[in-house]
This record gives structure tokens, C-alpha cells and sequence, in this order.
């Protein structure tokens, strides 16, 4: 087991507020974790320190082995996938699918006049198929439907083969049909032993993918629960972490909470 990600009593402080509050929390290659928090309880801040896009205020964070603040993060975030919203909005409209997926072998937002090696192309090629975007490879980006987008960002994010790869809110937005779907390939994806480790951020037990080993629960900046998923994410952690009473229900590996009369 290599460790991925750690963080060490992590303080993030903004204009003298803790929004993130003695974080403890380790990832290995082998896990599959989820984040799971009410609005405003940190999760896209530590997103952003676990794809080193910030710093902490105190503690420590390191990633990949290399501890954040001695080393240069452009090198490191070229081993990290991340997929958010703000991702989709750098895509050029008119990307085509195929080229949108191809450009990451060179770190670009748009097709140019840039050389792609067959190895490149075979490998786009096959993470098209694998992410079922074959029949949409010729199509721009801008007239994809929300899942359809979700998809193709996905497939652009493991074109490099990163070491950890980090999904904030990837179902966010999606009708049921297209939420099911992208869970399905998610979950697929998580139980492969070829996949990196991965990081999902989400506000419903309902968007976890089969396959996702741990969990780590939020609330105002601090870690209410974490560990394996099948002991940590209980009705009562549940109740501490959104601050109300639940019913949790678990079927065919997916879980559901609704609201304690
Ligand atoms: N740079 C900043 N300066 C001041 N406040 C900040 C800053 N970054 C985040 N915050 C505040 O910290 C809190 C946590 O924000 P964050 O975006 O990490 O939460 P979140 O769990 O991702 O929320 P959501 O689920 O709504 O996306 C919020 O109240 C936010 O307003």
C-alpha cells in the first residue's frame, strides 16, 4: 500500500475563521473515499490542499510523498486528475469530444497544431470507449447534455494515468437516468485494481458508487467521522454530520437517508 494523501492536524483560517479545523486524514492507493458534508462544511477547501491548489494556514499536507510548500506544484498536479464544475467551464465549446480527451496528453484546453503520438490516440481511443463516449467522440463539447459532459471531463481527467483522482460533485446536476449511469461507470471504475485512488466529494449517500471503501464526514471545518465505509457511515454519524435525525438504508451496496419523522 502507497499512501496518497496525508494531512496533518490541518488548519485553513480566512479572515479569522477556521474553515478547516485539525484535520486529521490519510489516503492509500488501494482506497476509493468519499467526503461527505452539509453545505459550507469545507469540502471544496480540502479539495483544494489535496490537489494542491492552496496551502494550509497550519499543519501539514502531503501528496503524492512530496509535502506541500516544499515542492513545485506544477509538477505535482500533473499527477492528479480533478474534475469539478469550474473544470467544464475552460472547455471550449467547440472541442470536439475525441480532441477534448487527447489535448490532456499535453496538458492543453483546446486542439491546435500540436503532434499526438499513435500511443496517444490509441490510448484516448480507448478511454472513449470506456467512458461510452464512442458515438459522441466526433460531437462538440458545448451541445453534450450535463451527463454526457460529466463523462468526457472524467475520461479527459484519467487520460494521463494520475496517481489520485479527485471528483467533486459528479453527479451534481444530473437527471436519474444519467446519475445511475455515470454511478454505474464510477463504480466500475472504482473496483478496477488498475484504478488510482479516489477522492469523491458529494452532499448525498445516495450518489456513492458500489466500490468506494471509506468515508470521511464534515462538518464546519472539522471531521466528524472517517474510516471504512461500511462502519463509519451510520445513522448517528449521519445525524452528527448534517445535524438532523436520518433513517439510513442500504440496498444493493447503495444507500439512501431520508429524514427521521
Ligand atoms: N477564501 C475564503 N475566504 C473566506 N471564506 C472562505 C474562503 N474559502 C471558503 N470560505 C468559506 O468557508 C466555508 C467552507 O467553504 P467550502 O467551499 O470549502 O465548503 P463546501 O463544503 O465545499 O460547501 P458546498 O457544499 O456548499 O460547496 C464557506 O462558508 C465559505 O464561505
Amino acid at each position: 500500500m502507497v499512501n496518497v494523501l496525508r494531512l496533518s492536524d490541518v488548519s485553513y483560517v480566512r479572515n479569522g475563521r477556521p474553515i478547516l479545523d485539525g484535520v486529521d486524514w490519510s489516503v492509500d492507493d488501494s482506497e476509493r473515499w468519499v467526503i461527505l458534508g452539509p453545505n459550507g462544511a469545507g469540502k471544496t477547501t480540502l479539495m483544494k490542499l489535496a490537489t494542491a491548489n492552496d496551502f494550509p494556514t497550519s499543519g501539514t499536507v502531503d501528496v503524492l510523498d512530496h509535502r506541500l510548500g516544499r515542492v513545485d506544484v506544477f509538477e505535482l498536479r500533473s499527477r492528479i486528475g480533478f474534475v469539478s464544475s469550474a473544470t467544464g467551464r475552460r472547455i471550449p465549446p467547440s472541442e470536439k469530444v475525441r480532441d477534448l480527451v487527447l489535448t490532456a496528453a499535453r496538458s492543453v484546453e483546446g486542439r491546435w497544431n500540436e503532434h499526438y503520438d499513435d500511443i496517444d490516440v490509441r490510448q484516448a481511443d480507448r478511454i472513449i470507449a470506456e467512458w461510452d463516449l464512442t458515438e459522441l467522440a466526433e460531437q462538440a463539447y458545448g451541445t453534450l447534455s450535463d451527463g454526457e459532459r460529466k463523462r468526457a471531463l472524467i475520461a479527459r481527467a484519467v487520460m494521463t494515468d494520475p496517481e489520485l483522482l479527485l471528483l467533486d460533485e459528479p453527479s451534481a446536476s444530473l437527471d436519474l437516468g444519467a446519475r445511475e449511469r455515470l454511478l454505474q461507470m464510477l463504480s466500475g471504475f472504482a473496483q478496477s485494481p488498475y484504478s488510482p485512488a479516489m477522492i469523491i466529494v458529494t452532499h448525498h449517500v445516495e450518489e456513492i458508487p458500489p466500490g468506494f471503501t471509506h468515508v470521511l464526514m464534515l462538518r464546519d471545518g472539522r471531521v466528524e467521522a472517517a474510516g471504512p465505509i461500511a462502519e463509519t457511515l451510520t445513522a448517528e454519524n449521519l445525524e452528527a454530520t448534517f445535524g438532523m435525525p436520518f433513517d439510513l438504508m442500504v440496498a444493493n451496496s447503495r444507500y439512501a437517508a431520508i429524514a427521521r419523522p
